[in-house]
């Protein structure tokens, strides 16, 4: 499938982006070792595993921040390094796991920086509008991103995700600072924005939410790929054990999942 990166004709075109063998060395760390996996369009995958499994590290190779060491990664079938940062830009938007914002910006000016990658549209401020009202956060649209508190500015930065029409998304930790309305708000919007095509790709600590949500699983530990596939497939008692070791039981209710870790195992 060609990739096509032309401002306008990128909306809604669907986009897999697969990693062949890819490694990572970060200082004398070898943080990703041989992971090769594909991301689909109208998949929400999460990717999950204990601190320091390389969650981070790979989303931001997949973003493109950071270049493997080792491998590639292909957009549609075509090696990542053929584009350049402002194509990326417009095929994948990225969360980083956490920022502290450098200067008093207005938080509608910083969810408007989302739409940079395709200039200045001429409905940029319903698009920041709408990306607001999406994370509840249009009461405080004007107020500076130093003044909000810490999940109110997280929503001000899925905002800024958001806004674009970009037809990959990958965020690290989105959840992570919200209380549970809004995680559960946005989990909904994450997925129907997967049943409309797009290629989502989260890095979760909430099995619960990720088994609930998601149709993959990539659970990673020590840079490496332990498991890959549907929710069931991953989240069993043994590999949970071997990730992260406690142990821990998935109780199904009507197709909501609540994970329940029980003990802690000998490593
Ligand atoms: N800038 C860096 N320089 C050197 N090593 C790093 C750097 N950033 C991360 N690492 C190391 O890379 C490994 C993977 O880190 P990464 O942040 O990808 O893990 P993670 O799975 O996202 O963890 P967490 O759940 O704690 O966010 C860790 O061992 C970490 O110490």
């Amino acid at each position: 499938m060609a990739v096509n990166t032309g401002a306008a004709s990128n909306r809604g075109e669907p986009l897999e982006i697969t990693c062949r063998g890819l490694g990572l060395r970060r200082g004398r760390k070898r943080v990703l070792t041989e992971i090769s996996c594909a991301f689909r369009p109208r998949e929400l995958t999460a990717v999950v595993g204990p601190n320091g499994a390389g969650k981070s590290s790979l989303l931001q190779c997949l973003s493109g921040v950071l270049s493997p060491s080792a491998g590639h990664i292909e957009l549609n079938g075509r090696s990542a390094k053929g584009f350049s940062a402002t194509e990326r830009a417009r095929l994948g938007a990225y969360l980083p796991q956490s920022e502290t914002p450098a200067w008093s910006l207005g938080a509608a000016d910083m969810v408007a920086l989302g739409l940079l990658p395709w200039g200045r549209p001429r409905d940029r401020e319903w698009r920041v509008r709408q990306a607001l009202l999406l994370v509840d956060a249009l009461d405080f649209a004007e107020r500076p991103v130093t003044q909000l508190s810490g999940g109110e500015l997280r929503r001000v930065q899925l905002a800024r995700l958001l806004v674009g029409q970009a037809p990959l998304l990958i965020a690290d930790e989105p959840t992570t600072a919200l209380d549970i309305r809004h995680q559960l708000q946005l989990m909904q919007h994450f997925r129907a924005l997967a049943d409309g095509g797009k290629t989502l790709v989260l890095a979760l600590h909430d099995l619960s939410l990720a088994a609930r949500f998601c149709d993959r699983i990539v659970l990673m530990q020590d840079g490496r790929l332990l498991a890959q596939g549907a929710p069931r497939e991953v989240f069993t008692p043994a590999q949970i054990g071997d990730a992260y070791g406690v142990s821990s039981e998935f109780r199904w209710r009507d197709g909501i999942a609540d994970f329940v870790p029980l003990d802690l195992l000998e490593k």
